[in-house]
C-alpha cells in the first residue's frame, strides 16, 4: 500500500478539548535554564489530566505556576474564562496535595481539616465528619498525623485539599511515597472520588502506569514542552513523537526503506501501512528514503505455523525471558539477521509454549499498530 497523501489528525483525534482551564503560552526560566517553553494546554471541566514526564521536565513547575506558587515569565492562565494569571494563590480556588504529607504534625486530624474553614464550630465539625467519610477514615478526628500510616496521611491531605470544595484539585506525585500495594489501592479510590465529586483534577506524575490508569487525558512533557496530549489509548498506541513512544511502554524500532512512491520495505519485504501510521508533520520532512518503524512488543504476533497474511516475516528466536504472566522473546529477521525485535507472548498464545532459541517462527506485524518515525538524529 502507498502512503502518500497522509491525513493529518483532526483536533478531536489529537485530544483537543473545550476550554475550562487554559494554559496559554506559559514560559518560565530559572536563570539560564528554560523550565517551561511556551506551554499550551486546555482542560475540560471535570476532567482528570495527568502531566506525565521524566524528572526535571517541568511538570511541577507548571503545576506551581497554576497554583500561583511560582510566577511565570510570560503567558496567561484562564479558569472558567477568567484570567487568573496574576491572582494570589488564595484567590485561585484550588486544593493541593503534595508528595510529602504536609499535614501539621502538632494538630490532630480534625484541626488539620478545619484549618482553612471559615465557619462556626458546629459547621466545622460537620464538614470534618463529611470529609473523613469521603476519604474512608470515619472516626479519625482525634488522631495525630504520626499515629496514621502513610496512606492514611495522604487521605487526610486529600480531604484537606477538598475541604473548601475547590474548582480545581492539584496533585503533585501524591502517591509516590507509598508502597506499591497502598499506592494501587489509593489510585482506585482517588479515581472514584474524583468521578464522584466531578472536580477538575491536574496530577503530576512520572509513573506511566499511574497516568494510564487514572487519567482521562495525559499530557506528556519533555524539556519544558508538552509533546502530546491525548487519551491513554492514544498516547500508548499512537505516540506523536519518538520520545512519547519510548517513555510510555516499550518499543521496537525497525529500520525501513521508503520508496519515492511511498512504499515501505522492511528487510526487503513490502509492508502494508495505513495512512494513520504517519506522525504529524511527516509530509513536511520531504519523504526521507529511510525511516524507523515503531511497534510495541505485545503487538508483534508470533505464530506457531506459517499463515499467509499481511506483513508476515520469518524470524529466528534468539532468547526467551520468562516474566511470570508473559514471556518476552528476542527475534531476528531471517532476511536481515542484524534486525532484531522483541515480541511479548501472553500465557494464552497457543502453540508457543515450547518456543526455544534457534527456532524459526513466522511473525506478523499488524498494520494498525505500526507507526513510522524519522530516523533518530
Ligand atoms: N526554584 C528553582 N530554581 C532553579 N531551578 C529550578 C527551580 N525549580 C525548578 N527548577 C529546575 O527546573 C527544572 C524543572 O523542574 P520541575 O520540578 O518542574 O521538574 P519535574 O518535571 O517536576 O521533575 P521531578 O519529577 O523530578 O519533580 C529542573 O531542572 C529543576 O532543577
Amino acid at each position: 500500500m502507498l502512503l502518500k497523501q497522509p491525513q493529518l489528525p483532526t483536533p478531536a483525534a489529537t485530544g483537543a478539548v473545550p476550554d475550562w482551564l487554559r494554559f496559554d503560552r506559559i514560559s518560565k526560566r530559572f536563570g539560564a535554564f528554560t523550565a517551561l517553553n511556551g506551554v499550551d494546554l486546555t482542560i475540560r471541566r471535570g476532567e482528570f489530566v495527568c502531566l506525565l514526564g521524566p524528572s526535571g521536565c517541568g511538570k511541577t513547575t507548571l503545576l506551581r505556576v497554576l497554583a500561583g506558587l511560582t510566577a511565570q515569565d510570560s503567558g496567561q492562565l484562564y479558569l472558567g474564562g477568567r484570567d487568573i494569571s496574576r491572582l494570589p494563590p488564595a484567590a485561585r480556588d484550588y486544593g493541593i496535595v503534595f508528595q510529602s504529607y504536609a499535614l501539621f504534625p502538632n494538630l490532630n486530624v480534625a484541626d488539620n481539616l478545619a484549618y482553612g474553614l471559615r465557619t462556626d464550630r458546629a459547621s466545622k465539625a460537620r464538614r470534618v465528619g463529611e470529609l473523613l467519610q469521603l476519604v474512608g477514615l470515619p472516626g479519625c478526628e482525634h488522631k495525630y498525623p504520626a499515629e496514621l500510616s502513610g496512606g492514611q496521611q495522604q487521605r487526610v491531605a486529600l480531604a484537606r485539599a477538598l475541604a473548601q470544595s475547590p474548582s480545581l484539585l492539584l496533585l503533585d506525585e501524591p502517591l509516590s511515597a507509598l508502597d506499591a500495594q497502598v499506592r494501587e489501592h489509593l489510585r482506585r479510590e482517588l479515581r472514584q472520588l474524583q468521578q464522584k465529586l466531578g472536580v477538575t483534577t491536574l496530577m503530576v506524575t512520572h509513573d506511566q502506569d499511574e497516568a494510564l490508569t487514572l487519567a482521562d487525558t495525559i499530557a506528556v512533557m519533555n524539556h519544558g514542552v508538552i509533546e502530546q496530549v491525548g487519551s491513554p489509548e492514544m498516547i500508548y498506541h499512537q505516540p506523536a513523537s519518538r520520545f512519547v513512544a519510548n517513555f510510555v511502554g516499550r518499543a521496537n524500532w525497525l529500520p525501513v526503506e521508503v520508496s519515492e512512491q511511498g512504499e515501505v520495505r522492511l528487510a526487503g519485504i513490502t509492508l502494508a501501512l495505513p495512512a494513520t501510521a504517519l506522525p504529524q508533520g511527516w509530509a513536511d520532512m520531504g519523504w526521507p528514503s529511510t525511516a524507523e518503524l515503531f511497534c510495541r512488543p505485545e503487538d508483534v504476533q508470533v505464530a506457531p505455523h506459517w499463515a499467509p497474511g499481511d506483513n508476515g516475516l520469518m524470524a529466528f528466536v534468539e532468547r526467551v525471558d520468562f516474566l511470570g504472566n508473559v514471556r518476552r522473546a528476542l527475534l531476528t529477521l531471517v532476511t536481515a539477521r542484524q534486525i532484531s525485535l522483541w515480541a511479548e507472548l501472553g500465557p494464552n498464545d497457543a502453540g508457543l509454549e515450547a518456543l526455544v532459541p534457534g527456532q524459526l517462527v513466522p511473525l506478523h506485524l499488524p498494520a494498525n499498530r505500526l507507526r513510522l518515525f524519522a530516523e533518530a538524529a
